[in-house]
């Protein structure tokens, strides 16, 4: 037979950490409350029969938001045949309250005391004993963390669940228990014995949901309601009330008789942090210090040498091992360049392609003037069409030395790269040259270039994977709270967000803490304008490709996602929509942790794989897609195959062409850039992906950066617009969210590039004209009055 065992238990109590030292998955795990928002289940490590539940965290078995609602569910509806009730041990007093209603439901409780690493650091003592006889049930001291006593806590709960139900030791006050002995007789003795006392109180409480579901008759409602009301009229207080306070008195009891905190007047390490960064003036700058380094850090600086190296060696030529032989192989590169390639009339022609302003111009000269080969192969790559464009062409003398050019592989340990490997085993096998292409221009370039971006993404996920355990995440919601208050917002609206740096899909599906059905909309609608981890290839790609790695480019892309959202909330806030008081946020901050380095290491590697998942399959099929649609086309009159063919005269081509003029008040009318945003819509990975087997073209920084912004707030990627659909639960609600998000990421766009060139002396007066009215519209939206105004205002003097 099957045991189902449910983890019950306050958010941010541990639960999850538990279930997957458990079961040995990989859930997500976050130190704020309310990381879980769906139930979730795995098998007993060792016990095949045991089936655990992670379910989402809850205060009560009142529920109010979404997620209260699926556990609640779980419990009630779906009886698990025991509850492992985890209990924060450093907040012993409000966890027990959930407690002393789980030991009602009739199913048998074992309680895991969890964090018992920090209440022993703080030298606080829990009696285990007296707590155990007090609740009724089985406790046990765990850490959930460390890995300590979690076995056994299962263990203890498989064993409550053949052994006998749990009995409740609380009474509640006489007048409360007589009534409640006159509603089980009245209305709920048809029920299972065990399961009796908990709805005759919550049919004491007048709890909506469960008198809904027993469809008491009228005349029992109004015996019923009798009973009740002579309690409260004895008591003098509502039902809900009593119960709530008679209950935190016997919790008090329970606390007094077993815990002994060790006094300490003085603050508390999380108290002093938390004085400094959520300090009113300073809460703000560093925040964005701090993602300024994330960002910096995992795009620019170490994210560039890892993709580097992946781009360029794994995934292109190939690479020395452990740069073994690299620094004789540079040597020989720029004294053969010297001799080579760096011909005077290349350096003359560079200098005058400067001093007539070409792009890229003297990036190139600058190299050849620090000798650097390195640098002036990456600055060649990058902006030689752009020179030959403007009639300063290089390339002949360059390639033609190429030729003839120091071998790396003769230096040092030489790796070739995956693309080198695979050319030279389809020539061993005679491969068919359409073939060659496919899987050589198609399958390998296409993958490759997004599967060159992981070592990027995994250290953005370790950064992100550090500061979401450590509790600082949860401090940002709560400052942010503080500010958008004052426009309407809530703070819950900023961890949806703050997830959905990783992906946007769990971004959107952590709206579900959000109690108010407005805010939740405007939430789903406005969470993935953030950069997820997707959309980190495109910001890198163009951060290096086009801005010579400047360090602002990457985190301004983030700054811009956190602006669009906070933009969003003012101006949907002011429509009819969307009005209405935030919701009130009552997240309390957990203490700070130091997060394991095996926990960090597993949330990191958990949303890496998913993307390197995603390359192997649907970036896998649309790379083929897009080889294929590169190579047939119509050349004079006829529906011909050629690998080599114009991008023009190709089916892709015809159909960018077909789009790009949307695109080109953007500054990025052209036919490539059209057909990367489209097959962004995928997946945003596949943006690298089209420039990968298309090669980039030159734009101008303007222009590519128009294009980053609008690739960034457009409409998300497939899967996240599913996840959209079933949060909104409505194809009109979602038609407008991508609607509006679209709409959004061309204006901005439009701003960004007109006036842009605006200040650049090129801007064009129709242009200019539309990129005003814009951002009029959207200051007219930001200044205007709420709709509701004075109420608004009132209420949150009031809070
Ligand atoms: N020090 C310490 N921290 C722990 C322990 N167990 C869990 N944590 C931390 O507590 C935080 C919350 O853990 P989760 O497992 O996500 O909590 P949860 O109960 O699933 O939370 P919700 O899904 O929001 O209900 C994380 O930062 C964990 O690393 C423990 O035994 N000791
Ligand atoms: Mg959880």
């Amino acid at each position: 037979m099957k045991i189902k065992i449910a983890l019950a238990g306050n958010p941010n109590s541990g639960k999850t950490t538990l279930f997957n030292a458990l079961t040995g998955s990989n859930q997500f795990v976050g130190n704020w409350p309310g990381v879980t928002v769906e139930k979730k289940e795995g098998r007993l490590k060792k016990h095949d029969n045991v089936v655990i539940v992670d379910l989402p965290g809850i205060y009560s078995l009142s529920p109010y938001t979404l997620e209260e609602v699926v556990a609640r569910s779980f419990l009630i509806q779906e009886r698990p045949d025991a509850i492992l009730n985890i209990v924060d041990g450093t907040n012993l007093e409000r966890n027990l309250y959930l407690t002393t209603q789980l030991t009602e439901l009739g199913i048998p409780v074992v309680v895991a005391i969890n964090m018992m690493d920090v209440v022993e650091k703080n030298g606080d003592k829990i009696r285990i004993e007296a707590l155990s006889e007090a609740l009724g049930c089985k406790v046990v001291e765990i850490s959930a963390l460390r890995g300590k006593g979690v076995m056994e806590a299962a263990e203890a709960a498989v064993q409550a669940a053949s052994a006998e139900r749990t009995v409740p030791m609380h009474r509640f006050s006489g007048a409360v228990e007589h009534a409640i002995a006159h509603i089980e007789e009245v209305a709920v003795h048809g029920l299972p014995e065990e399961q009796q006392r908990w709805y005759a109180i919550k049919i004491f409480e007048r709890d909506d949901k469960v008198l809904g579901q027993l469809g008491l008759s009228e005349t029992d409602r109004a015996h019923i309601a009798k009973d009740i009301e002579a309690a409260e009229k004895e008591l003098d207080d509502d039902a809900e009330s009593i119960i709530t306070n008679e209950r935190y008195v016997y919790i008090g009891s329970i606390i007094h008789q077993c815990y002994k905190k060790k006094s300490s007047g003085s603050l508390t390490v999380s108290d002093k942090i938390d004085k400094v960064v959520t300090n009113r003036f300073l809460a703000l700058p560093i925040f964005a210090v701090i993602m300024v380094i994330v960002y910096y850090i995992s795009v620019t600086t170490v994210g560039t040498i890892a993709t580097d190296w992946a781009n360029d060696g794994v995934f292109g030529d190939g690479w020395h091992l452990f740069g073994i032989g690299s620094g004789e192989y540079d040597d020989a590169m720029t004294e053969y360049a010297k001799e080579t390639i760096w011909t005077d009339e290349v350096v003359s022609t560079v200098q005058t392609a400067k001093d007539a302003g070409v792009v890229g111009a003297d990036e190139v000269l600058g190299s050849i003037e620090d000798e650097d080969f390195g640098a002036f192969d990456e600055a060649y790559g990058s902006y030689a069409d752009a020179l030959a464009e403007d009639g300063f062409d290089i390339s002949e003398t360059v390639d033609a030395a190429m030729e003839e050019a120091p071998d790396p592989a003769a230096y040092g340990v030489w790796i070739p790269g995956i693309p080198v490997l695979v050319e030279n085993g389809l020539d061993v096998i005679g491969c068919a040259d359409w073939l060659k292409g496919l899987i050589l221009d198609g399958i390998v370039g296409g993958v490759g270039a997004v599967l060159g971006f992981v070592p990027q993404m995994l250290i953005l996920f370790i950064f992100l994977a550090f500061l979401e355990s450590c509790g600082y995440m949860a401090r940002i919601a709560f400052v942010m709270d503080r500010i958008f208050r004052k426009f309407g917002l809530s703070g819950k609206s900023f961890i949806p967000m703050l997830i959905g740096s990783g992906c946007g899909v769990p971004g959107i599906m952590a709206s579900r803490t959000i109690e108010n059905e407005r805010d939740r909309r405007m939430t789903i609608m406005t969470t993935t304008f953030i950069p997820c981890g997707a959309k980190l290839p495109i910001i890198a790609l163009i951060a290096t490709a086009l801005f010579g790695g400047a360090w602002w480019v990457a985190p301004s892309a983030y700054f811009l996602g956190v602006a669009a959202i906070v933009i969003s909330g003012i101006m949907l806030k002011k429509t009819k929509m969307f009005a209405g008081d935030p919701a009130p946020f009552v997240m309390e901050l957990p203490a700070y942790h130091w997060p394991t380095v095996g926990n960090i290491l597993r949330s990191m590697w958990e949303r890496g794989w998913s993307f390197i998942k995603k390359a192997g399959t649907i970036i896998l099929l649309s790379s083929i897609v897009i080889w294929a649609g590169s190579c047939f086309g119509m050349v004079d009159g006829q529906f011909v195959f050629d690998a080599e063919m114009e991008l023009e005269a190709s089916l892709l081509g015809m159909l960018g062409n077909a789009i790009c003029w949307i695109f080109a008040p953007l500054g990025f009318g052209n036919i490539k850039a059209a057909i990367a945003t489209i097959m962004g819509l995928v997946a945003k990975e596949e943006v690298v992906g089209v420039f990968g087997v298309l090669d980039f073209e030159g734009m101008t920084q303007l222009a590519a950066y128009a294009f980053l912004v609008f690739n960034l707030l457009c409409a998300p990627c497939f899967a996240a617009i599913g996840a959209i659909r079933r949060e909104m639960n409505s194809a009109k609600w979602t038609w407008f969210a991508i609607g509006y998000q679209c709409v959004f990421a061309y204006g901005a766009a439009l701003v960004v590039y007109q006036l842009g060139m605006l200040f650049t002396g090129s801007g064009n007066v129709i242009g200019s004209i539309a990129a005003f009215i814009v951002l009029a519209f959207v200051v007219y939206m930001l200044v205007r009055p709420y709709k509701e105004s004075q109420t608004l205002r009132e209420k949150v003097r009031v809070q």
